[in-house]
């Protein structure tokens, strides 16, 4: 469900506030590069620890995928990962952090639906208050800067609320005082290899995108460039998140080094093994 909180902005009230890039394993905070080995879960072909076969379909048209279906499998394990978090989360919210492109509005939905949880997306959120119908039409219209006012704005009347999965615009942790909101809840950090966001941005145009969008040359090319620069910029930002969902890592766990069959319900699934991770080593602390 995204039901939208009705945000009035104030028009002009805020004074502007690799692949050969992925982060080698020095530049991953030591934390997520040791990552504790999740009990082993094998998707794919196969699950045997749930001794059924999974079969995994995805409606996919050439612009990235339109409608997820998952087999009866996938959904048992879903609904069965969400009950092991659920009593550690405490109605907390769940924020997905990453590149744009890297699944946060795609996952998000499916993660909000196991949780039991309400679904949020910022970027629509932002749509909403300001009454202008794109993202790209509030960069053209206003500027970014205006954007992220109205970002954050909507960020912090979201931490006020409990039980959100909230899928956040990928320049979203780029301000500190964003982090202050989301780490009232959980940060989830979708890690997704350059070349595959290049290619789904393409796949659906950068119009989307006003960052990456580009008036000529080859988009996935284009895109390929400025996502380059803008990790680059954000790795760290993003390494701030409470846990860190890998698709590379997902897909060597599958025995495949191919992270583009990977279905956002499997990521999903990933989110919520690397939720209940942090979330059990901080009770231990706690206890
Ligand atoms: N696991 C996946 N495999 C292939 N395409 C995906 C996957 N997850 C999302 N997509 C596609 O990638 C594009 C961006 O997804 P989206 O959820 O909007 O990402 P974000 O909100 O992080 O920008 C969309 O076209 C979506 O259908
Ligand atoms: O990375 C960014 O700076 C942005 C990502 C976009 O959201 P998605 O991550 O959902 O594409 C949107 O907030 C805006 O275009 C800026
Ligand atoms: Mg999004």
């Amino acid at each position: 469900m995204d039901a939208g909180v009705g945000l009035r902005a104030k028009p002009g009230a805020w004074a502007g506030l690799g692949n050969p890039h992925r982060p080698s394993a020095a530049r991953v905070p030591a934390r997520f590069a040791a990552e504790r080995p999740a009990r082993p879960l094998v998707l794919g072909s196969d699950c045997r620890s749930h001794g059924a076969r999974l079969k995994v379909s995805c409606s996919r048209k050439p612009a990235g995928i339109e409608k997820v279906y998952y087999s009866a499998d996938e959904a048992l394990i879903l609904k069965q990962k969400a009950e092991d978090v659920i009593p550690y989360l405490n109605d907390r919210c769940v924020y997905l952090v990453g590149m744009m492109g890297s699944g946060k509005t795609t996952v998000g939905k499916i993660l909000a639906e196991v949780l039991g949880y309400s679904f949020f997306d910022s970027d629509k959120m932002v749509e909403k208050a300001v009454g202008i119908s794109s993202v790209a039409e509030i960069f053209q219209l206003h500027s970014e800067a205006f954007f992220r006012d109205n970002e954050s704005e909507v960020l912090r009347d979201l931490s006020s609320m409990h039980r959100l999965v909230v899928a956040t615009g990928g320049g979203a942790v780029i301000r500190p005082i964003n982090w202050s909101y989301m780490k009232k809840g959980l940060t989830i950090w979708l890690d997704v290899p350059l070349d595959a966001l290049a290619r789904r941005i393409a796949a659906v145009g950068t119009a989307s995108r006003p960052l990456l969008h580009q008036e000529s040359g080859d988009p996935y090319a284009k895109a390929y460039a400025k996502l380059t620069s803008l990790f680059e910029q954000r790795m760290d930002s993003y390494a701030n998140a409470d846990a860190r969902v890998s698709l590379e890592h997902i897909a060597v766990k599958q025995g495949h080094n191919d992270v583009t069959i990977l279905t956002p319900s499997a990521i999903a699934i990933e989110a919520l093994l690397k939720m209940e991770s942090f979330l059990t080593d901080k009770a231990m602390v706690i206890n």
